[in-house]
């Protein structure tokens, strides 16, 4: 559906809140429950390449990376549409008329960019039955954390995120959409080195954007000059992103994403949880995380 269509809808009230029910154990929209089995069942092709990640690890400025590397530099191929249009959000559904992302990776021809949120063990299994290159990006606890009690605070599709406080005891407990941030990095951590997998750090991204870009690229098995390789970086940086309205979410209606109450760009840079967590919070969060992240071999940097 065009977006002047989709602005014609008066959409107000109508997708408020589109609650939540758990598939597996993992709390999901309800809708995405509902269509599980369709989902589970999605078929993957060979020349799918897949963008994972937790929520707000930095999905859309991967995509981004991505598309431009993919259009060869070429900015205004990259504003044909809408992140949401070009790359479809495999498990994302919306009450009709908006088209669900199974439906748009269903009519998109091949090769196609995919997206999803899912932990490792809700994957479709198409796409290991298929080998598709999957890049994952993962980002610090505390910034997702704050980066998605504001996105709950102005996606109106999602439940009310409750306080601050309450919000972090739900993520500490993994009773947030996608479940556990803890178990959906570990997971596709553990698994890197059996699959065609690139894992990338949010962090990493914004301290040298083109050492990570140099990495897609070689993973993806593409060559671009010096030149374009610097257009990749400054069209997708946080800023000319923010003012891209084909990368920062403003098509949609208010009733799905308020801008007004925190832009879906928000701040784009690691350490922003300073501003939010009291040391107490902070102390009782790091004594948690090292807990549920024991054993494991991945690091994080919470500051660059
Ligand atoms: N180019 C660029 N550079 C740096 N940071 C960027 C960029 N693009 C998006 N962002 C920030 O990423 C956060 C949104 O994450 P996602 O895209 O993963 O969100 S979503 O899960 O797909 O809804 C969100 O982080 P916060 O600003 O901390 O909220 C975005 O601002």
């Amino acid at each position: 559906m065009s977006l002047e269509k989709m602005e014609d809808l008066h959409l107000e009230g109508k997708y408020l809140e589109l609650g939540t029910k758990e598939v597996n154990g993992i709390l999901m929209t309800k809708l995405i429950s509902d269509n599980w089995d369709q989902i589970w069942s999605f078929q993957a092709k060979p020349d799918d390449l897949l963008i994972a990640s937790y929520p707000k690890a930095g999905t859309t400025w991967t995509q981004e990376i991505v598309d431009m590397i993919q259009q060869d530099g070429d900015e205004l191929k990259c504003q044909r549409n809408t992140t949401y249009e070009r790359h479809p959000f495999i498990e994302w559904e919306m009450p009709p008329p908006l088209k669900s992302g199974l439906e748009l990776a269903k009519a998109m021809p091949s090769p196609r960019t995919l997206k999803t949120h899912l932990p490792i063990q809700l994957l479709p299994p198409s796409f290991w039955k298929e080998n598709c290159k999957i890049i994952y990006v993962a980002r610090n606890a505390k910034d997702c954390l704050v980066s998605y009690y504001h996105f709950y605070r102005m996606n109106k599709a999602l439940p009310e995120p409750g306080t601050w406080e309450e919000y972090i005891e739900a993520y500490k407990a993994g009773k947030v959409l996608w479940g556990s941030w803890y178990d959906h990095v570990k997971g596709w951590w553990d698994r890197k080195n059996q699959h065609r997998i690139l894992y990338l750090f949010y962090e990493d991204m914004k301290e040298d954007p083109k050492r990570e870009i140099r990495k897609i690229l070689k993973f993806l098995e593409k060559e671009v000059t010096e030149e374009v390789l610097d257009k990749i970086i400054y069209h997708t940086s946080f800023q000319v992103m923010k003012n891209n309205p084909m990368t920062n979410y403003t098509t949609l209606p208010t009733s799905v994403m308020d801008h007004s109450i925190s832009p879906f760009m928000r701040k784009g840079m690691p350490g922003d949880w300073k501003n939010h967590f009291t040391v107490a919070q902070s102390e009782a969060f790091d004594k948690d995380y090292r807990e549920k992240m024991a054993g494991s071999t991945l690091t994080f940097r919470t500051e660059i």
